[in-house]
């Protein structure tokens, strides 16, 4: 099972069954068979699917059970095992912290990380109406969208990005919010009614970027995913990630994070990231954006500033 030679082998692909997931996963692997074509290298690839706890329990709050955790123990365990070989996560769920031995093996080129409006009418969130309902499962997008336009109706809604925009027709209301990413690999992003601009809606850690965990000692995975991995989405998300651990906010407390590379400084690329914490409901949102090439010392630095104007207040009553 070495990396460049040696005989063929069959690395078992490991996916939730949502159609997002089904989707990000197959074009995960199209892309891999594309490397291993080019690189001769004797790979083929199989998917197998697997039903996690947060796949099972669709009607509750996500934060309330558990987190997004719930979508990847039994996957990580089923790497541990040896029944799969790598599995194929949206780095927005990727836990802050992987157990003993696994690693992220590559991170994807990110997409466009924005959130979005999928709406009944209108092209823009200036076109909703006063008091409109609008539907999401996230504390991070409620806050902010609350933040903006106080008079909305945040409504929350469970379940995949299918179910969720049927219920744009089925409950009435007047607009979801989902990340564009999902919906443009979907294939869906003709039903895109408006990009939320950062000013409005900071991006989840993560939002846009694949990440693919493996075990740590694979070396042939190992080799075959850095092929795959994009350096600049790396370093952007390791910044997201740092500042996301530095405020070890848990998920009660809505958390988003944006980082790109914008020049150059010494050789090193030079970084911008913007972070946000506010309270559940809206009232109070903070918000930083610092400059930096280290990406782990960006991450704390932001979270470090915000704590100091008041995220701490807002991380002990919210969060744990
Ligand atoms: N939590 C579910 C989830 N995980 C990743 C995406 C979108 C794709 C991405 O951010 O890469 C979605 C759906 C959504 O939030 O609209």
């Amino acid at each position: 099972m070495t990396g460049t030679s040696g005989a063929h082998r069959v690395i078992t692909v490991g996916t939730r069954q949502s159609s997002l997931a089904l989707t990000q996963t197959g074009q995960v692997i199209a892309q891999l068979e594309e490397i291993c074509e080019r690189h001769g290298l004797p790979y083929t690839f199989q998917m197998q699917k697997i039903v996690t706890k947060g796949d099972r329990i669709l009607d509750v709050t996500l934060s309330k059970v558990g987190g997004k955790g719930l979508f990847v123990k039994e996957i990580e365990a089923a790497l541990m095992a040896g029944e799969i070989d790598m599995a194929v996560h949206s780095m927005k769920d990727m836990p802050y912290v992987l157990p003993q031995g696994l690693c992220n093996g590559a991170t994807t080129k990110r997409e466009d990380p924005r959130d979005c409006l999928i709406m009944r009418s209108g092209s823009s969130l200036q076109e909703l109406p006063h008091g409109a309902k609008v539907g999401t499962s996230s504390l991070r997008r409620s806050c902010q969208l609350k933040n903006a336009r106080p008079d909305l109706k945040l409504e929350w809604i469970r379940g995949n990005i299918d179910s969720r925009m049927r219920k744009l027709e089925t409950e009435g209301f007047d607009a979801v919010v989902l990340a564009a990413a999902g919906l443009t690999r979907m294939g869906w992003q003709d039903k895109i009614s408006a990009l939320l601009p950062q000013d409005v809606c900071v991006p989840a850690v993560g939002q846009g970027a694949l990440g693919i965990e493996c075990r740590e000692d694979d070396e042939g995975v190992r080799e075959l995913l850095h092929l795959l991995n994009d350096a600049d989405t790396d370093l952007a998300v390791t910044a997201e990630r740092s500042f996301l651990g530095a405020l070890n906010g848990g998920c009660q407390v809505p958390i988003g994070a944006y980082a790109s590379i914008i020049g150059e400084q010494d050789g090193l690329p030079m970084l911008e990231m913007t972070g946000i914490v506010g309270t559940p409901d809206g009232t109070v949102m903070l918000k930083e954006i610092k400059c930096g090439t280290d990406p782990t010392a960006l991450g704390k630095d932001v979270a470090e500033a915000l704590k100091a104007e008041g995220a701490e207040d807002i991380l002990a009553q919210y969060g744990g």
